[in-house]
């Protein structure tokens, strides 16, 4: 990351722009700063900090035991290793209205993009689990409105995230998203969305930009790009599918070494060191020390 990369504020704007161009904008979820950059590399538009995935990185359950430290640092590792906008999981905001502005303080210092901010109650828990519950709508939208009272740049994308579909109810969560985008939201997440129906109904009730949520093995169906563009959802995350092939890759690879006692099978299922190099620039790290230590011995 030697050579000029767009500040967090230059990454915000684009953000921004690209929510309203109506061009679907797809943000698969980075497990560590290095499977950012693959995402970048392989030419998506954004980078999606997941929640859960931080949770498991530290081997802990999706149950809000992270910290909003722990968040904006890891948050702020994967930001700066590409030009792309990253939007990142901020749970429930870690706390009151009050915690919920400075966490959007500390996610601007980390050099994010944008956050999304949920109405459950605290603790959280993942949202394609059951038994969740939702604060009441005031306290949603207080913790919202704090949101956006808070944010130093009026880029940076506040994203109103309500889980009441599976609490209260399909018309709850579309009144919801109303308040939230009166509010001040500039980007809905209607969690666990089942199908796109739901995600066409949220489309007529609010103006801003809407998020969807394609996550496996939960309450969504997985809905292509296409279908999401023409149900008129702006932005979509893959938020733990990485994770998800990276862990079962490594998997198969532990079996395979303990029962082979060598890795040596696994050689063409494996990054290559000339591919991991390439991805980490080291061209342009010798190009710059070349540069910068010009005395020869
Ligand atoms: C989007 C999400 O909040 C996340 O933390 O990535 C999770 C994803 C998941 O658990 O599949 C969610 O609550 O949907
Ligand atoms: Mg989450």
């Amino acid at each position: 990351m030697l050579h000029a990369t767009p500040t967090a504020a230059e990454k915000r704007a684009a953000f921004r722009a690209a929510l309203d161009s109506g061009e679907l904008q797809r943000f698969p979820g980075a497990f560590n700063p290095l499977s950012a950059k693959l995402i970048e590399r392989q030419g998506f538009e954004g980078v999606y900090i997941s929640g859960a995935v931080l949770s498991a990185d530290l081997g802990l359950p999706d149950i809000g035991l992270t910290t909003i430290t722990e968040v904006a640092g890891r948050a702020q590792q994967i930001a700066r290793v590409t030009s792309l906008p990253s939007l990142v999981d901020a749970d429930t905001g870690f706390g009151e209205p009050m915690n919920a502005a400075r966490t959007v303080q500390l996610l601007e210092d980390a050099g994010v993009a944008g956050m999304h901010l949920e109405d459950q109650v605290n603790p959280k828990r993942c949202g394609h689990l059951d038994g969740k519950d939702v604060v009441d709508r005031e306290t949603a939208v207080r913790r919202i409105k704090a949101a956006v009272q808070a944010r130093r740049d009026p880029n940076f994308i506040i994203a109103a995230r309500t889980d009441a579909k599976a609490v209260h109810g399909m018309a709850e969560a579309v009144d919801r998203a109303k308040e939230f985008a009166d509010a001040g939201a500039d980007l809905l997440f209607p969690e666990a969305m089942a199908d796109a129906a739901d995600f066409a109904r949220l489309r007529a009730a609010v103006d801003i930009p809407i998020l969807a949520n394609m996550t496996e093995f939960g309450k969504s169906e997985l809905l292509d790009a296409k279908t999401l563009e023409s149900a008129g959802v702006n932005l979509v995350i893959y938020p733990v599918t990485l994770l998800r092939l990276a862990m079962h890759a490594t998997e198969t690879g532990l079996r395979t070494l303990a029962e082979q006692g060598t890795q040596a099978p696994l050689l063409d299922r494996m990054q290559h060191r000339r591919e991991l190099y390439e991805l980490l620039d080291y061209a342009d790290y010798t190009a710059f020390d070349e540069n910068v230590f010009t005395f020869r011995l």
